[in-house]
């Protein structure tokens, strides 16, 4: 029988098979942070269960992490708390945590790929809903609630449902200035925010073999905003030339022999899907968002849909736009770049292609956050802070930053802000702010410009 990239390693980790049933699935490694494992923590204690392998466990702080001046006490008394309770629990538990000022600490979707803990083949699990971000490598990774949080704890397995099969092929040329972020927005404003539910997309075609793994990685971040359980890209030689060297990879011949294993993943010619969808690339511009949720999506250069229907008239009122309205020109006092969606270096290169020899707009405060420790060293090595500075910006330091309001970095009520994360919902970056998602090009052109922006009008 012919098989998927998904049914390979899927079948690869099945313990136990109910018929008709759900099955047990091994999973290789557990990633965790401070929002959603403290429960999990409590329920084991309780019931005297000990960590079954805390070496498949790796922990971060991430969400609650403020982004300037780490190096001195959390300020707000709900986030320190947060953060003790992670590193008290770690350490009781003998596992990795990589805290706040550690040079490996970041968002735990840009971390643990860039220190090679992400593999292809993998199965893999953190209690946020953006671990699809990690299939980006061909492994089967999805967010899971804190009750299976502690099932993960306890026995290194799940009890799971096998989601249907899903592909989203994307094939052609893709237009100057439109970059992996546009991609998934396009398809989301496409197919909506429920196409996926019940399914494990893979995306394939010519597009995605040719992203970086950053790019990849942008992409299936976003498979939960179009209610997937997941996505993932095939391994392929990009695959492993960004797997090979780092920190936790296999290396020398224990590389070569993953290699080969990794090469026989991708989907068999001939496998069917229980889905699929097929997109020209040529019909993709750079995208905005201009309501409150990611589907809510057209080319920068559209105008707003005229439906008629009470949730949509509830966005745009929540948003102050009109049917009909351009967003060209809309000013824009807030930028933010980062969060586990755009937030790695090839994002900020982006940006500093775009900025390098001019300067932000008076208008706007720009948060430009890299997603790691390590991102932000990279940053600083490239040169890329001096083109910040010199146009006016300051780079901040890692974490979720305002991609959610779980930190101090908060978006005032009704204000704008154009943002390379991943949600746009009420309040989601402060109470009455206004989330417009972007590319991080896009992002950039908005920080200097002040307000939206034909992008491709302005690249050189
Ligand atoms: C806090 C966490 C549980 C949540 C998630 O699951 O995604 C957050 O990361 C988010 O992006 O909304
Ligand atoms: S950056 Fe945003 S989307 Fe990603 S894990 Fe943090 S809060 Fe969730």
């Amino acid at each position: 029988m012919k098989k998927t990239l998904f049914d390979k390693v899927w079948d690869a980790h099945v313990v136990k098979e109910i018929e008709n049933g759900p099955q047990i699935l091994y999973i290789d490694q557990h990633l965790i942070h401070e929002v959603t494992s403290p429960q999990a923590f409590n329920e084991l204690e309780h019931r005297g269960i000990p960590i079954f392998r805390p070496n498949q466990v790796v922990a971060t702080a991430d969400h609650n992490t403020p982004t300037i001046d780490q190096h001195l006490p959390v300020k707000d008394p709900l986030s320190r708390n947060q953060l003790a309770q992670l590193t008290k629990n770690c350490e009781k538990n003998d596992i990795t945590l990589y805290g706040l000022g550690h040079k490996y600490n970041g968002i735990v979707h840009v971390m643990a790929p860039e220190l090679g803990i992400t593999q292809p083949g993998m199965t893999m699990v953190c209690g946020d809903s953006h671990t699809s971000t990690h299939g980006a490598f061909g492994s089967i990774a999805f967010g899971i609630g804190t009750s299976q949080v502690a099932q993960v704890f306890a026995s290194q397995c799940l009890l799971l449902q096998k989601p249907k099969s899903l592909r989203v092929n994307v094939n052609g040329k893709l237009k100057p200035g439109v970059l992996a972020k546009d991609v998934i927005l396009y398809v989301i404003a496409k197919l909506g925010t429920n196409a996926g539910t019940g399914y494990f997309c893979e995306y394939a075609g010519n597009v995605f073999e040719e992203m970086s793994m950053e790019g990849r990685m942008t992409v299936c971040n976003m498979s939960i905003e179009m209610g997937a359980r997941g996505g993932m890209i095939a391994p392929d030689e990009t695959t492993f030339e960004y797997v090979k060297g780092k920190e936790f990879a296999p290396k020398g011949e224990a590389f070569e022999q993953k290699v080969t294993y990794w090469k026989t993943l991708p989907t068999d010619k001939g496998a069917v899907f229980d889905k699929e969808y097929h997109f020209d690339a040529s019909d993709i511009e750079p995208m905005i968002t201009y309501g409150t949720n990611p589907g809510m999506g057209i080319k920068v250069t559209s105008t707003i849909p005229t439906e008629s229907n009470a949730s949509f008239e509830k966005s745009l009122a929540y948003m102050n736009f009109e049917k009909g309205q351009s967003l060209i020109d809309h000013k824009i006092n807030y930028v933010f770049i980062g969060s586990c969606t755009n937030s790695r270096i090839e994002d900020f290169r982006v940006a500093a292609s775009y900025i390098k020899g001019k300067k932000k707009a008076a208008n706007v405060t720009a948060w430009f956050v890299p997603g790691s420790q390590q991102v932000a060293s990279q940053i600083v090595d490239e040169g890329l802070n001096e083109i910040f500075e010199e146009a006016g910006f300051k780079l901040r330091q890692p974490g979720c930053s305002a991609c959610l309001a779980m930190n101090d970095d908060k978006i005032p009520e009704g204000e704008y802000c154009v943002s390379t994360s991943n949600r746009n919902f009420e309040g989601r970056q402060g109470q009455g702010a206004r989330t417009i998602l972007a590319s991080p090009l896009v992002a950039a052109a908005t920080a200097i410009e002040g307000k939206i922006v034909d992008i491709t009008k302005h690249l050189n």
